[in-house]
């Protein structure tokens, strides 16, 4: 019994495989290292480079590796990028979906967790915000995502597959043990780029816009410790075999901070006061971004060790000074 983890050699699939394993599971990853990195894919995970949405090799992959459980983490993932290039995301994150929830399907995996988004929602109406609030993405991105999650929705209604959509946040952080963390080429993430910025990878970084109509004028958002985010997918794949219905989750904690706060956050742990300019609002940014996070406790039983936006600046920065002796451009 074996969990296929696609986009394992990404940053979050590397967690939730490390998860898997220390939970004393059997891992295949299965990534084209179109961004991930052969080396992020954890020690005592077996490791195919391919495409996901490749449906004869992921029908052999699941065959020769007696697969019976998938977690999908391979995707595109930077929004901006997505307004630019739209169906190369439709391709990758919905179309390729398809072909592996086909070979899902018809191996007879019954099991499936999928890696969304809060970008699903687009602007809510409010925060917190709750799974039944109504989806309007506004960027291909979260469009891409969405679609998969009712590709998904009407498979399990036809099939035996049941499925959980876990609807993340804003993810950071990095595994305590310093085994895995974000090595992104193209990092857009906040707390990353914050921690790039202390560290010396970057002379300086910019805060997008002062005048959002939050307490500091900057945006709030949810961030979740990575290793928390790993830990509630292992809990979703315990909750599906144990017959759980399929469902989709926030991931998130359910309280948020402004860019600002991050900010100094990273500079109060890392000790430097490195240097911060002004920017233009980013387009597509809403104000506040905060998850209604009861279900994912309440269903999954899921209690959050890393709720602490300290130790999520901490592990980061660790993560991005052990990067200093790593070759992130050899894949
Ligand atoms: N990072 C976030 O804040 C965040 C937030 C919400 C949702 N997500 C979702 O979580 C998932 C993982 O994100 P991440 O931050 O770890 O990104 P990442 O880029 O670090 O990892 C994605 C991995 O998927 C691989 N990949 C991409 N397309 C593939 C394909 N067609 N076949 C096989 N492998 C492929 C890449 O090489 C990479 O290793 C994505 O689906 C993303 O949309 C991420
Ligand atoms: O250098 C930077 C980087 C970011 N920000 C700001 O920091 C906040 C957070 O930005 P991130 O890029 O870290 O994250 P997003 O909220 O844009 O998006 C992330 O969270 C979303 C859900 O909330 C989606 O899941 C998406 O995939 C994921 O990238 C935003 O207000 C952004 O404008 C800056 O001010 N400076």
């Amino acid at each position: 019994m074996t969990v296929l983890v696609t986009g394992g050699a990404g940053y979050i699939g590397s967690h939730a495989a490390l998860a898997l394993l220390d939970g004393g599971r059997n891992v295949v990853v299965l990534d084209n290292l179109s961004q991930g990195y052969r080396w992020a894919v954890p020690t005592g995970a077996a490791f195919v480079e391919g495409d996901c949405g490749d449906y004869d090799l992921v029908r052999r992959v699941i065959s020769e590796h007696d697969v019976t459980a998938i977690m999908h983490f391979a995707g595109s993932i930077i929004v901006p990028e997505s307004v630019i290039y739209p169906l190369e995301y439709y391709y990758n994150n919905t179309v390729n979906s398809r072909a592996l929830a086909q070979a899902a399907v018809d191996s007879g995996i019954e099991h499936f967790i999928f890696s969304s988004t809060a970008g699903v929602y687009g602007e809510p109406k409010s925060t917190p915000i709750l799974e039944d609030f109504s989806l309007k993405p506004i960027s291909p991105y979260g469009t891409s995502k969405m679609m998969t999650e009712k590709m998904l929705a009407d498979a399990a209604i036809a099939h035996d597959l049941r499925y959980v959509a876990l609807r993340y946040f804003n993810v950071a952080g990095a595994d305590p043990k310093g085994r895995s963390g974000q090595t992104s080429r193209k990092a857009t993430h906040l707390i990353k780029i914050a921690s790039q910025t202390a560290t010396g990878a970057r002379p300086q970084m910019a805060i997008y816009g002062e005048d959002y109509d939050t307490p500091d004028g900057t945006c709030i958002r949810d961030y979740i410790h990575v290793s928390d985010l790993a830990k509630a997918h292992v809990l979703a794949l315990e909750y599906l075999e144990d017959g759980g219905e399929s469902d989709v989750m926030n991931c998130g904690y359910g309280r948020g901070f402004s860019v600002k706060e991050v900010i100094g956050a990273v500079k109060r742990v890392s000790g430097i006061d490195f240097a911060v300019e002004r920017a233009e609002r980013r387009p597509g940014d809403p104000a506040a971004l905060i998850a209604a996070a009861d279900r994912v406790r309440e269903k999954l039983g899921w209690t959050p060790e890393y709720d602490d936006l300290d130790a999520i600046v901490r592990h980061a920065l660790d993560w991005e000074e052990s990067l200093k002796t790593r070759q992130v451009d050899a894949a």
